[in-house]
């Protein structure tokens, strides 16, 4: 049984006033510290809540690393809650669910001019071992039972699905091209299938 711990309200984003409710979890199956928070009490409204899952990425969230999309992608969401409530579930699944030291030895082999996915695969590892049924365990246990996800990855949406979650929109986020992440990007649309919008 998941149940929701504490709840504390607190100020996200940089340079800036949006407020947010941190919530912590206890009873995952996975001991992992995923928490969530919540924009304008979203969880307690009628109409269904923009929800990202957005998997831990050291690298990208905190030092905005040049190789990938995901601190753009964090900010983007917060900054898309602050103004429209939502539920953000940050997931402890860094490296696609390899953890950071792997992720960093596909770094090395990705540097040699494996893609990603060639680069988990030499190294063991699936294209990718994320799982999202303790993300769908976090909604329920907030009541939450049909959403608005944000993600451009048909494998968030597919899964969620099948996890008993009504998705009733999929909001895509922008594609967050720099100098050293385009290739990643154009990867994972070409192999994972995302959805992006190079224009
Ligand atoms: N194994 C591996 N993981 C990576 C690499 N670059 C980023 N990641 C991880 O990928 C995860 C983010 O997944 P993405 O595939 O970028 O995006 P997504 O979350 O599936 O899809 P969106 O919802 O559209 O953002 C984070 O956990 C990152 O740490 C890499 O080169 N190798
Ligand atoms: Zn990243």
């Amino acid at each position: 049984m998941v149940n929701v711990r504490a709840r504390v309200p607190f100020k996200v984003g940089l340079n800036s006033d949006i407020e947010a409710d941190l919530l912590s979890f206890n009873g995952l199956e996975s001991g992992k510290e995923h928490v969530a928070l919540i924009f304008q009490d979203a969880d307690k409204q009628s109409e269904p809540p923009l929800v990202r899952m957005h998997s831990e990425c050291l690298t990208g969230d905190v030092f905005h690393s040049s190789r990938c999309d995901c601190g753009e992608q964090l900010d983007e969401t917060l900054n898309k809650m602050g103004e429209q409530g939502g539920v953000l579930l940050y997931l402890r699944q860094e490296g696609r669910g390899i953890g950071l030291y792997n992720k960093i030895d596909a770094y090395e082999l990705q540097s040699q001019g494996m893609n990603t996915y060639e680069a988990n695969n030499h190294l063991g590892f699936g294209d990718d071992l994320r799982d999202f049924t303790e993300a769908a365990l976090m909604l329920k246990s907030l009541g939450i039972s049909d959403i608005r996800l944000i993600t451009n990855n048909p494998k968030k949406i597919n899964e969620l699905e099948a996890l008993g979650i009504i998705i009733s929109e999929v909001v895509g986020t922008k594609a967050h091209v720099k100098d050293g992440n385009e290739s990643y990007l154009r990867t994972k649309a070409s192999r994972g299938k995302h959805r992006f919008n190079f224009d």
